[in-house]
């Protein structure tokens, strides 16, 4: 038998029952849910008198429309209170355990599941949201699903998936100082295009993948989705292992020694064939940002806004134009000219620890340009916390960014983080669509590094220019 790919090892063991067509009922080993994905699927249980078959491999966490100001106070948007409301109600009725807005577990969902150890190596992992691929990062096979499914899920403990081919990205080469995972992300999907993971799962591989942290692998692992892929893995190593040991649901003891007998299984053999394979050489990247309304629209922070008449095609000229009358640019203005209103640094692409780390080692001593309104945002209540206890709060609100409780917000404008017609903003989150981060708002995507950059120079900025 020719060697498996990582995906196959994790298909196989996980399926029930084989259609013969490419698809197959999987067995889902764990489950999260958050508050805006929800609502319909439990509707779906209750309608069908179903009960939930195993409740304890579910996590529910509220985390896309919670406030990020003072947590004591009751939530005032009564559509959010409503959600946040409605997800502990069906959590508490169907008995699956709950993380409440103030418990110190919150966050939002990609961020809190690797913390606990929920995510681990070798499961399964289905969430009603497209970023799940970020739980990739620990060798899981993690995906987004539908509300549909979720119900599923909840009933039977097994979802029916179409395989998918296999797509192997390698990163070689030796990154510049402040270059890291967004901008490997970013500089990916800019050359490669949205599509060009649709229907795969991708592996990312190779010497640069090898020595990345676990935050960093989830950045990358996270973005999949951006490039059309669904899934996105990592094979698990020692970096996953030293991550996972004592967490409050990772295997204990006699457990954890079998299972890391089993997580060593968990790689790509040397003889087994992907669909399709790239290299991504990050060695001359320079910082990426987007300029336009898709995260393909992303070139080195030394570049300038495109021109329509340098376009391939009558279709992406029309693209590039719209693109930048929404965005108010004009072809040709070199980027770092493009001043800015707001700066986000959070997301479950963006808002762990390293990240915050990271854009704290920028703005040290330096104050966020006069004019822009920065906001940090932590990925979890764990990581704020943790932020905290390094002093990394002082670091942020003495530069002048503000200092918030953990959530989605500014990533999909859900609460009352959100820019206003024409604001521009530099944002750590994965996506710049129109109006991702409130009506008519303007989004460049970007690393810590770079977003910290921009708030001290109030412009899309080159962090190499200001740091060292
Ligand atoms: C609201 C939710 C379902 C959505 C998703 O599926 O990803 C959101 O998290 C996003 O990032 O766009
Ligand atoms: S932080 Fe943004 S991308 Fe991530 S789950 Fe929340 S809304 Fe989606």
């Amino acid at each position: 038998m020719r060697g498996r790919t990582l995906y196959e090892k994790l298909w196989d063991s996980h399926v029930v029952r084989d259609y013969g067509d490419g698809s197959a009922l999987l067995y889902v080993d764990r489950h999260l849910l958050h508050e805006v994905s929800t609502p319909q699927s439990f509707v779906t249980l209750r309608s069908k008198q179903a009960a939930v078959r195993r409740p304890s491999s579910h996590i529910a966490v509220p985390d896309h429309a919670v406030p990020t100001t003072d947590r004591t106070r009751p939530i005032g948007d009564p559509m959010a209170a409503a959600q946040v409301a409605a997800l502990e109600t069906n959590a508490k009725d169907f008995g699956i355990p709950f993380i409440a807005l103030t418990d110190q577990r919150q966050g939002i969902v990609h961020v809190v599941g690797p913390e606990l150890g929920f995510t681990l190596p070798g499961i399964t992992l289905g969430c009603g949201d497209s970023h799940t691929s970020t739980h990739g990062a620990f060798g899981a096979l993690a995906f987004g699903i539908g509300a549909s499914d979720c119900a599923t899920i909840l009933a039977t403990q097994c979802i029916v998936q179409q395989k998918a081919r296999s797509l192997e990205v390698r990163l070689e080469g030796t990154a510049g100082l402040w270059i890291g995972a967004k901008d490997y992300a970013l500089a990916m999907i800019g050359r490669y295009g949205v599509g060009f993971g649709t229907g795969h799962a991708i592996e990312y591989r190779g010497p640069v993948v090898e020595a990345m942290s676990m935050a960093a692998r989830m950045t990358l692992c996270n973005m999949s989705i951006e490039a059309g892929a669904r899934i996105g893995m990592v094979a698990p190593d020692a970096t996953t292992y030293a991550y996972l040991e004592g967490r409050p649901y990772a295997p204990l003891s006699t457990q954890w020694d079998r299972a890391l007998a089993y997580w060593k299984s968990l790689v790509t053999d040397a003889d087994a064939k992907f669909d399709k394979s790239i290299v991504l050489d990050v060695s001359d990247l320079a910082p990426q940002v987007t300029w336009g309304t898709s995260p393909h629209d992303a070139l080195g922070i030394d570049a300038r806004v495109p021109d329509p008449r340098d376009a391939a095609d009558d279709g992406e000229r029309q693209r590039i134009a719209s693109c930048l009358d929404y965005m108010g640019l004009r072809a040709g203005t070199a980027l770092q000219d493009v001043r800015i209103d707001k700066v986000f640094i959070g997301s479950c692409t963006n808002g762990r620890i390293e990240d915050l780390r990271e854009a704290a080692r920028v703005v040290a001593g330096r104050k966020v340009a006069s004019g822009v309104d920065a906001i940090v945002v932590p990925g979890s209540t764990a990581v704020r916390r943790q932020a905290e206890e390094e002093g990394l709060d002082r670091v942020f609100t003495d530069a002048g960014l503000a200092w918030r409780e953990a959530g989605c917000s500014m990533c999909v404008a859900m609460n009352a983080d959100r820019l206003a017609p024409r604001e521009r903003c530099a944002s750590t989150s994965n996506r710049n669509f129109e109006g991702r981060q409130g009506r008519e708002g303007r989004t460049h995507l970007m690393s810590p590094a770079s977003a910290a950059a921009s708030a001290i120079v109030g412009y899309l900025a080159d962090v190499r220019e200001i740091a060292t």
